[in-house]
C-alpha cells in the first residue's frame, strides 16, 4: 500500500479538475427495489433507440498485436484500414495476462456488488468527475442514461485521488495497478503502429505528445425491463488518443455507427476493443474517424466494461499534422485548440454524437 502514498507526493490542489455533473439517481439501486420501474427521464425517443438496420452485420476488424509487433506489413495495412474504414478495432495477442483480465473483471463485479452506502463513500464531488456517480449530466431535462459509473485517473501517478479508489474489495488496487500498466504498454505499442501506419516514425505519437494521461472508466449496466427503450450510454465519441475496452466475454451491449447503421460489437473472449478518438482524427486530419458508438440494455444480464481513455495532458496543443493535408483533404478541417480546453468543453455538454466537436472544425 505504500506506493500508493509515496505516489502521490503532490498536493491534492495540484491535481486538475474536468467537469462538474448534476446529482441523479443511481440507476442499480433503482433496479434493485423496483425492476420494474423505469421512470420518463429514462425513456427515449424512437429515433434514440433506433435498432441496426440490416440483418447480416458485419463484424468490425480483428488486430493482431504481437504480428504488429513483429513487422508483419499486411497486419499494418489492416489496422491502417480499420482506423480509415471502421475507427474500431478488436485487438488480440495483446499480451495481457488472462488472469489478469479476469481479476479486474471479478474486482470491478465485486466493487459493484457492495451495499450502496459503502459505494456511496467514493462518490463524485459536484465539480469533478473522478469517483463512483455519472458525469455528463448538465440539465434537469436531460435524458438520462441507463448506467452507474466509476471513474478514475491512473496516469500521471500523481494525478491520483486515491481516496475514490476502492479499498473494498481487498484486492482492488492492485489489482487495479497490473492492469492499467498492461493497458499503458498495449496503448505505447498499438500508438507505435498507429505513427507508422501515418507515415511517421515509430516512436512519433509517443514524442509528439510527452506524458500521457490514462484515465478508466468502469460502467455498470443493469438489467432493464424496458431495454428497447433507454440507452445505456448516449451516441458518443470518444475525446481520447485512443480508448481500450474491456468488455464482459457474455453480454453483448456496444454498438458503433457504420455506413449509418448501429452495428453491435460482438465479444471475442479475452480480446481489447481499440477505437480512434477525437484526438487521432484531428492529427490526420479526418482520416482516421473518431466513431459515435453507443450502449443498449438487456432484460436478464447486467453488463460491466471498463474503458481506458488515453489522452494528452491539459497543454497539448492538437492540430492536423501537415502531411495529412493530401488531394482528398486539401485543407485543414480543424485548427489549433488547446486539449485541455477541449476536453473541459465536452465535457460540460451531454454526451450528443459528435457535436462537441465542432469546437475543433475549421
Ligand atoms: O460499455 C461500453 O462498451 C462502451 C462504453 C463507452 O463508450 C465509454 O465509456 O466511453
Ligand atoms: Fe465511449
Amino acid at each position: 500500500m505504500g506506493s500508493y502514498m509515496d505516489e502521490n507526493i503532490i498536493g491534492e490542489d495540484d491535481i486538475p479538475t474536468y467537469a462538474a455533473s448534476l446529482l441523479v439517481p443511481n440507476v442499480q439501486e433503482m433496479v434493485r427495489k423496483n425492476p420494474l420501474e423505469v421512470p420518463q427521464r429514462y425513456i427515449r425517443t424512437q429515433e434514440d433507440v433506433a435498432k441496426i438496420n440490416c440483418i447480416l452485420s458485419p463484424e468490425i476488424p480483428t488486430i493482431d498485436l504481437s504480428s504488429l509487433l513483429g513487422g508483419c506489413r499486411d497486419e499494418l495495412e489492416k489496422l491502417h484500414e480499420a482506423c480509415q474504414d471502421w475507427g474500431f478495432f478488436q485487438v488480440v495477442n495483446h499480451g495481457m495476462p488472462r488472469q489478469v483480465m479476469r481479476a479486474m473483471n471479478e474486482v470491478t463485479a465485486q466493487f459493484f456488488d457492495l451495499p450502496l452506502e459503502e459505494k456511496n463513500k467514493l462518490s463524485m464531488p459536484s465539480d469533478d468527475i473522478q469517483g463512483y456517480g455519472h458525469a455528463y449530466v448538465v440539465s434537469e431535462d436531460q435524458k438520462l442514461d441507463w448506467s452507474d459509473a466509476l471513474i478514475l485517473i491512473i496516469y500521471p501517478n500523481h494525478f491520483r485521488r486515491l481516496k475514490y479508489w476502492p479499498t473494498s474489495p481487498e484486492h482492488f488496487r492492485e489489482t487495479l495497478e497490473s492492469y492499467s500498466s498492461e493497458i499503458r504498454r498495449i496503448g505505447d505499442e498499438l500508438m507505435g503502429s498507429v505513427a507508422l501506419t501515418m507515415g511517421l516514425d515509430k516512436d512519433a505519437m509517443l514524442k509528439l505528445h510527452g506524458d500521457l494521461l490514462q484515465a478508466l472508466r468502469v460502467n455498470y449496466y443493469p438489467t432493464c425491463q424496458k431495454p428497447d427503450e433507454v440507452v445505456g450510454v448516449s451516441p458518443h465519441s470518444d475525446t481520447s488518443i485512443i480508448t481500450i475496452l474491456l468488455q464482459s466475454d457474455e453480454t453483448e451491449g456496444l454498438q458503433i455507427q457504420h455506413d449509418g447503421m448501429w452495428i453491435p460489437v460482438k465479444p471475442i473472449p479475452d480480446a481489447l476493443v481499440v477505437n480512434v478518438g477525437d484526438v487521432l482524427e484531428i492529427w490526420t486530419n479526418g482520416k482516421y474517424k473518431s466513431i459515435e458508438h453507443r450502449v443498449v440494455t438487456n432484460e436478464k444480464k447486467p453488463r460491466i466494461s471498463l474503458a481506458s481513455f488515453i489522452a494528452p495532458l491539459d497543454d497539448m496543443e492538437i492540430e492536423p499534422l501537415d502531411h495529412m493535408v493530401d488531394q482528398e483533404r486539401p485543407c485543414k478541417m480543424y485548427k489549433k485548440v488547446k486539449y485541455g480546453e477541449y476536453l473541459r468543453h465536452s465535457m460540460n455538454r451531454k454526451m450528443e454524437g459528435k457535436a462537441h466537436t465542432q469546437m475543433a472544425k475549421a
